[in-house]
């Protein structure tokens, strides 16, 4: 069975403070995008195959994240991952991809790690897999309203960045947490989103400029609101309707950006829908 490992994305992202060990202290609205890596997982010796438009990116040995997941569960599995999302992007790629291993495994009898957080301060997130206000360093989940289903198109401008570089070129670590969640419908929401920040935004600018020319260039394609996503350099632009989306995506296409047009998921994500990918 394949599962769909979805791209994550902080539609809010505040850095709220640091604990002793370094890590930071984070409040965050993630979701997902019905677009992303998809792997098979099927029982027998660790081995791990990988296809896909990046997967000349991502390590093949014991440290993908995939592998990595599989041994936390006390197993090895045979993998294959099919690479689709850019890596060390802000969308959490290596995150989505463990957690879609935790969860096949899981459906086929293997218990869930105790400690899923151990394994990255995302992969709780990615493992619940639905909408949810993450807080702490990445352990504490809560509900959110209903998010609606808009049409969204990412922009990643082929500059990998790392996200302990991100964190330590911050200015500010003692930011004010998001306001209280509060939509019904998608106006609601981007009035709400209006009120919050990515506050690793000026810092991800500061190593890679170019993400000013996204955020820029996806507001003069029409989007309501466009922010980048976790510790970038992946933007996202939040469109009225699919085939608005869909013309932002192919108007913003340069031979080094990679650009897809999809929509968020108000649910698990069981399958994908991005309309365009250029
Ligand atoms: C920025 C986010 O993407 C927002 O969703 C995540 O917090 C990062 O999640 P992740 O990539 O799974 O992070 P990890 O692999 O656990 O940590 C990578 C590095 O990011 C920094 N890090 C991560 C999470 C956090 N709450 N505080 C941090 O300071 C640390 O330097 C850490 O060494
Ligand atoms: N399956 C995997 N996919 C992507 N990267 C992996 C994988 N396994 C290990 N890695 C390593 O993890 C690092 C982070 O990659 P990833 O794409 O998850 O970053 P990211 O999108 O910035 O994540 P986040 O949003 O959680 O900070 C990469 O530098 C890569 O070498």
């Amino acid at each position: 069975m394949i599962q769909p490992a979805p791209a994550k994305l902080n539609l809010a992202l505040h850095v709220t403070g640091r604990r002793a060990d370094g890590y930071h202290l984070l409040d965050s609205l993630v979701v997902f995008a019905r677009h992303g890596d998809a792997v098979e997982v099927v029982p027998g010796a660790s081995a791990l195959t990988v296809d896909g438009p990046f997967a000349g990116d991502v390590p093949v040995g014991a440290d993908n994240l995939c592998l990595r997941a599989a041994r936390t569960m006390g197993t090895g599995a045979r993998i294959h991952l099919t690479k689709n999302l850019p890596v060390a992007s802000g969308i959490g790629g290596g995150s989505a991809d463990a957690a879609a291993v935790m969860r096949a495994l899981a459906a086929q009898g293997h218990a869930l790690p105790a400690d899923p957080a151990a394994l990255g301060a995302d992969i709780p997130v990615c493992l619940a897999g639905q909408p949810a206000r993450m807080r702490g360093v990445g352990e504490r989940l809560d509900p959110v309203p209903e998010v609606p289903a808009l049409p969204i198109v990412l922009v990643n401008p082929g500059i990998p960045l790392s996200t302990p570089a991100v964190f330590k070129a911050l200015q500010r670590r003692d930011n004010s947490p998001m306001p209280e969640p509060d939509w019904h419908d998608a106006d609601s929401l981007i009035g709400w989103l209006g009120k919050t920040r990515n506050d690793l935004q000026p810092a991800a600018i500061s190593l890679a400029p170019a993400i000013s020319e996204v955020l820029t260039a996806l507001e003069g394609q029409g989007a309501r609101l466009s922010r980048m996503s976790g510790s970038g350099a992946t933007c996202f632009g939040l469109f009225d309707d699919a085939d608005s989306a869909a013309r932002a995506a192919r108007a913003l296409a340069r031979p080094d950006w990679w650009v897809v047009a999809s929509e968020l998921a108000s649910g698990p994500v069981r399958g994908y829908t991005s309309t365009a990918t250029v």
